[in-house]
């Protein structure tokens, strides 16, 4: 089906200003067919790609649906994640923006159920939220659900699945049975179909058709690791492809802390959300890789379905998905409204198997491709430089400089290429001519290690012992646990332990060995 402009949509002035103020130039295939559709109080179940745009698809018909003079709550939104309430509520808000007299609220466990009682009771008529919370609220009383006449289950397979079904059954139970209900998702698997019927009308089922389940502008490929190389083939990838922002996700909590602070220890700006950590802390950590604070986020599950931030160029499936249905909501968290993206997935031994199961499932092709080398990261590392060479060169006012470069020619015998050269590999310390193939590969044997980078200065003559004695003395770090320490020239490296590196790289700037000052970077600085 062709997309059509929203104006044909039969959509109200107010809401189509703020659809053209946030940018929508056309209706998506599942807005053209979904929204005339809830706008007339059908039961729909719409299913389309990520990223195409369902929020609205619902949001809008919600929005025609309220009558803003009635102040009782009118409709409900129930999504898996706190996340995501927060973020559907957003996107709402903004398509109400010209409405007048519409207020939406988020309602979410973690929380502080007093300052959102005291919101409820200003009269929302719309709220958006989790299911436990929302139970809590009607158990109070705080969410009254006779005015009710619209449902929407945001992800509906994933809160009709096994974790949330009671919960929402007996969410349905509280609302008025003429209620209109409205699913979607982007995965439908067949025995949660055949569940809907319990819970709506002759449903209407919207499916954008699609051979592929998973968005055709997400290239994606895989990667044989094994798992003790699994960080060093990350941080390859993500200096190879330098990506905006990226979403790497893990199976546990635990893998998702334990990554976070070997990507902190190796310079990257990554930071963690799992289920076990505050919701203020979540907040906090959304809120940092919505403004590209954070480049990396190291996620379990929770980030999987719905999250929406347009820079994310790049998902990782560090540990492959255990539903077939993950692996399309995660990659899904990159290519979203027409962008391009990329994801990588790595699997260990048998797992390759499962990745067919999921190729087949998605009806998609996922590459197999070779772990970038080194060197290979090398050479983009100065590929990136050269290009800002070229860009500051566009940008003149080079001047002082020339003039600087032209009295060093005119006193000595070097050329300009001479000086060009020395200056690169000042500003590439490590490549060193590529004498030192595979140099730092090591790095990545020894699992739970960081390498750092220890510039002592050219003229300091400190020995091994010297660094161990100040490492230690400085970081409270057990000598024994100290890995090799390299010197190559001028250029040292030690590998220490990740629960470590962090604490060394902030003491030991301030640091001295042998009465000099050192400094401390990861060795795979960006
Ligand atoms: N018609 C449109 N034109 C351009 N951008 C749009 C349009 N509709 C929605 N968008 C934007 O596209 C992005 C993705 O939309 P949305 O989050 O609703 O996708 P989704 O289909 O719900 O994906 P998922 O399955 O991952 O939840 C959002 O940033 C949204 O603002
Ligand atoms: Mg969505």
């Amino acid at each position: 089906m062709e997309t059509v402009r929203f104006e044909e949509l039969g959509i109200c002035p107010e809401i189509l200003k703020a659809v053209k103020k946030m940018g929508f130039e056309e209706a998506s295939p599942i807005q053209t067919q979904a929204i005339p559709a809830v706008m007339e109080g059908q039961d729909v179940i719409g299913q389309a790609q990520t990223g195409t745009g369902k929020t609205a698809a619902f949001g809008i018909p919600l929005l025609e649906k309220i009558d803003p003079k009635n102040k009782k709550l009118q409709a409900v939104v129930l999504c898996p994640t706190r996340e995501l309430a927060i973020q559907v509520a957003d996107e709402i808000r903004n398509l109400a923006a010209y409405l007048h007299g519409i207020k939406i609220l988020p309602v979410y466990g973690g929380q502080e159920i007093v300052k959102q009682i005291r919101s409820l009771k200003q009269g929302a008529q719309l709220v958006v939220g989790t299911p436990g919370r929302v139970m809590d609220h009607m158990r109070r009383r705080t969410m009254k659900m006779d005015g009710v006449h619209t449902v929407v289950l945001d992800e509906a397979d994933e809160m009709l699945n096994m974790g949330f079904r009671e919960d929402i059954e007996t969410i349905l139970e509280g609302v008025p049975e003429e209620r209109q209900t409205v699913l979607f998702s982007a995965t439908m698997p067949k025995p949660i179909l055949d569940l809907t019927k319990r819970f709506q009308k002759q449903a209407r089922i919207i499916k954008v058709t699609k051979k592929e389940l998973t968005v055709p502008n997400i290239e994606q490929f895989y990667y044989e690791v094994r798992p003790k190389n699994k960080e060093e083939v990350l941080s390859r990838l993500l200096d190879i492809y330098t990506p905006k922002l990226s979403v790497v996700f893990c199976n546990t909590k635990k893998q998702v802390d334990l990554l976070v602070n070997g990507l902190l220890g190796r310079g990257y700006f990554a930071a963690g959300l799992h289920g076990d950590m505050k919701q203020t802390q979540r907040d906090r950590v959304m809120e940092g890789f919505r403004k590209g604070k954070t480049d990396i986020l190291v996620a379990t599950d929770v980030a999987a379905r719905g999250i929406d931030v347009d820079e994310v160029e790049a998902v990782f499936n560090y540990d492959l998905p255990q539903d077939d249905e993950y692996y399309v909501h995660r990659i899904g968290r990159t290519g979203r409204a027409g962008r391009v993206g990329r994801s990588f997935s790595f699997v260990t031994g048998k797992e390759v198997y499962k990745l067919r199961e999921i190729q087949k499932y998605c009806k998609t092709r996922i590459l197999a491709q070779k772990v970038p080398s080194l060197d290979d990261v090398a050479n983009t590392k100065l590929e990136l430089l050269m290009d800002r060479v070229e860009g500051v060169i566009e940008e003149g006012e080079l001047t002082s400089y020339l003039n600087l470069i032209q009295s060093k020619i005119n006193e000595s015998e070097y050329t300009s290429m001479d000086m060009a050269a020395a200056l690169l590999k000042i500003c590439f310390g490590e490549r060193a001519d590529g004498e030192e193939e595979g140099f730092g590969d090591t790095g990545a044997e020894e699992p739970g290690m960081v390498r750092l980078f220890i510039n002592i200065g050219k003229k300091n003559k400190a020995r091994p012992g010297d660094i161990l004695g100040a490492l230690t003395g400085e970081s409270n770090i057990p000598g024994d646990l100290v890995g090799t320490i390299d010197m190559y020239d001028k250029y040292t490296f030690v590998e220490v332990p990740e629960s470590y590196a962090r604490e060394i790289l902030s003491n030991m700037n301030r640091t001295k060995i042998k009465g000099k000052s050192v400094a401390v970077e990861p060795a795979n600085q960006k």
